[in-house]
């Protein structure tokens, strides 16, 4: 099966503010972003992803991103994580009513094509699935076969509210670098750790130097 992944991203300069610690404001933005690129690089570098589309008003996102091969949804003025992405959704099956879609964080910097091609393979055997993150509290990860609503509930705890929903929860093996979400100093040692993509890398290195 061929996915059309959707990648919601926050206004960059308020994004990842649990990581103001590790991050100051003049650096956070451009992690944000580097993480997001690093995402949706190995996105579209995935066999099983016919298409990205971004969900975002942050106009150098959108302008990066769209330059690697992402669509670009504008936003929901101030509707939120939730309403951005069923947005995005509806506009993605506006275009190819039949698509099967799938929802993932733009927080994946260490993100591997061939790890997301094994769970969108397992994801494909359900009407609705979900991946949960690293910490096993939230969500990574959330599909939608052809015909069936996303209905994406993200946000703190959405490991507990997607299962309740009726979404299967994905237990494959060997898919770290699909669960590591980096919103924390530790989340980031972690991702560091499974190894980075480029951008973030980089942009990470200006934190060390800075003796962070
Ligand atoms: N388009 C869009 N994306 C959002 C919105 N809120 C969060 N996101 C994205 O949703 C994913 C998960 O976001 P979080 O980790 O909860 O939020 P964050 O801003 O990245 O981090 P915090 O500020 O620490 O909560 C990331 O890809 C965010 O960029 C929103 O209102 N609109
Ligand atoms: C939005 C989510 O991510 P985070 O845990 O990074 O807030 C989520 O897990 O549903």
């Amino acid at each position: 099966m061929q996915w059309s992944l959707v990648v919601p991203v926050k206004s960059l300069a308020r994004a990842k503010s649990r990581l103001a610690d590790t991050a100051d404001d003049a650096v956070r933005p451009d992690l944000a972003l580097a993480f997001a690129l690093d995402t949706v690089a190995a996105a579209l570098a995935c066999p099983a992803v016919a298409d990205v589309a971004v969900v975002t008003d942050d106009l150098r996102a959108g302008r990066e991103l769209a330059a690697l091969g992402a669509a670009v949804v504008p936003d929901e003025p101030g509707a939120g994580l939730n309403a951005a992405l069923a947005h995005a959704v509806a506009a993605v099956r506006a275009a190819r009513a039949e698509s099967a879609v799938a929802a993932l964080n733009a927080d994946l910097p260490a993100l591997r094509p061939a790890e997301l091609a094994r769970v969108l393979e397992r994801a494909a055997q359900f009407p609705r699935a979900f991946l949960p993150d690293a910490a096993a509290i939230g969500t990574t990860l959330l599909t939608a076969a052809p015909g069936r609503e996303l209905r994406p509930a993200f946000g703190p705890d959405s490991r507990n509210r997607h299962r309740a929903s009726g979404a299967v929860e994905l237990r494959p093996a060997g898919v770290d670098s699909v669960r590591q979400d980096v919103d924390t100093g530790d989340d980031l040692r972690a991702a560091l750790a499974l190894g980075v993509g480029a951008r973030t890398a980089a942009t990470a290195a200006r934190l060390l130097i800075a003796g962070q």
